[in-house]
């Protein structure tokens, strides 16, 4: 019997007997299934992918492999296949030792074939839900992770992945390069995507009590912490005992996610940060770059942020000139996306930032006398960055690069109300 892939196979059985292969074919193909038969384990293995939605029947017995051994190989493939393994009767002891090393389940010869049928129907249902839920996984990561920078790929890679495991880890970055956005995303798309995720700020809350609090309004969810190392040395030192403890019980009270600006080895060396901490966390991480170190992501990001900044004020999505997109792809970012989101935005309502000069759009009518226009102008900027900011004064004054009280001066004279801002609620 020769094969020659796995596409419209739902079952591939190994059996070096092909007599056992043919009856096997027989049975499923009677009963709706397109099995397809070999009695070589390495033909099997070369025909799998990561992506394939069948299940594989293999006699634990054969003399070019045995049934663990394949069992092993096919998990490197994807350790989600589900295996079904046919065990001599009685042999109960290798049949639980195949299920503890990854068999979705095992059947006894002589076959019955109601009873493989019923296996196989559930092994199939299981593998097609966690396709089917990878794919939203990945539908997810892709829709809301805008890039396409050789970074941003292998983080998405990492990120699904890491959906499929309950594993705490560390994410690093600067401000802006969206640890927040990452942590709620891995969140929204793992198992405890129903429970709440909650955000600690270690420096407002340094203690074991506060920590405590935390844990507890985060259970059965995520637990952020923004900046563990400025918790206290006491409260790192439980929680580093707090973790591992529970990573040692599995089925953990809650996922943790930890979020440093600084390189956590620079923050050990500087003894901040606890080393039993750090030892725990790092045990996955996750490095977001500076958005200067991935440029091509800059474009198709601001694109992005102003379709929504746009579509938020209901205005059409203006045109962007090359000259001005070069500029966007040299500037350095200090602020990371944060600040492109920040730049992005204002394009749409209007007002250009970062070309040398900020300049505004061509003026539409240059009739009035000049001082009007600066005057209306100088309005038109202030109304659209606290329109930016909610009316937060502090915040779009730093934006505008003015001391707070001059603005709100500028403010009294063009009569703006930053009370007109806030969203309304
Ligand atoms: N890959 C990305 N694709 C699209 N938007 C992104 C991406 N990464 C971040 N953002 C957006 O950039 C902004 C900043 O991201 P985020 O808040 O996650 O950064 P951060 O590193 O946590 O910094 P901060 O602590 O200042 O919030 C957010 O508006 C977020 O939606």
């Amino acid at each position: 019997m020769r094969l020659t892939r796995t596409r419209g196979t739902d079952v591939l059985l190994v059996d070096d007997d092909e007599d056992v292969l043919e009856s096997y074919c027989h049975l499923l193909n009677l009963s709706g299934y397109q099995p397809r038969g070999t009695a070589s384990p390495e033909q099997a293995l070369a025909l799998l992918g990561a992506d394939w939605s069948g299940v594989l029947v293999s006699d634990i017995y054969m003399p070019a492999m045995n049934g663990l051994d394949l069992l092993a190989r096919v998990r490197q493939i994807d350790p989600d296949i589900p295996v079904i393994l046919i065990t001599g009767h009685g042999d109960i002891p290798l049949a639980v030792k195949a299920v503890k090393q990854g068999a979705f389940d095992f059947l006894e010869k002589p076959l019955n074939p109601e009873a493989l049928l019923d296996l196989l129907a559930r092994a199939l249902e299981h593998r097609r839900a966690l396709l089917t839920h990878r794919n939203e996984i990945q539908a997810a990561v892709e829709h809301q992770l805008i890039g396409t920078s050789p970074q941003l790929v292998a983080i998405r890679h990492q990120l699904n992945q890491l959906a499929q495991t309950d594993k705490d880890l560390m994410l690093e970055g600067e401000p802006g390069t969206g640890r927040h956005t990452l942590a709620h995303l891995l969140h929204g798309i793992g198992e405890r995507q129903d429970q709440p995720l909650h955000l600690h700020d270690c420096a407002a809350a340094p203690g074991v009590e506060q920590m405590k609090e935390s844990l507890a309004l985060s259970h059965r969810g995520t637990l952020v912490l923004q900046g563990p190392a400025r918790l206290t040395p006491e409260c790192q030192r439980w929680l580093g005992g707090y973790l591992l403890e529970q990573e040692r019980k599995g089925n953990k009270a809650q996922r943790t996610i930890a979020l440093f600006e600084e390189a956590p080895e620079q923050l050990v060396a500087q003894q901040v940060l606890m080393p039993e901490l750090y030892y725990y966390l790092s045990q996955v991480r996750i490095k977001l770059p500076r958005l200067a170190e991935r440029s091509c992501d800059i474009i198709p990001l601001f694109r992005s942020f102003l379709r929504q900044g746009c579509k938020r004020i209901g205005r059409a999505v203006p045109q962007v000139d090359r000259a001005y997109l070069e500029t966007l792809k040299r500037h350095q970012w200090p602020g990371n996306i944060r600040e492109l989101r920040n730049v992005a935005e204002l394009y749409a309502v209007g007002i250009i930032k970062l070309a040398g000069v900020e300049r505004a759009m061509p003026a539409a009518n240059a009739r009035e006398p000049l001082d009007d226009l600066v005057e209306e102008y100088e309005k038109r900027i202030i109304e659209d960055t606290l329109f930016l900011f909610s009316g937060r004064v502090t915040e779009a004054a730093n934006y505008l690069g003015i001391p707070r009280k001059k603005l709100y001066l500028r403010m009294k004279k063009h009569q703006l109300d930053k009370g007109l801002f806030k969203p309304s609620s």
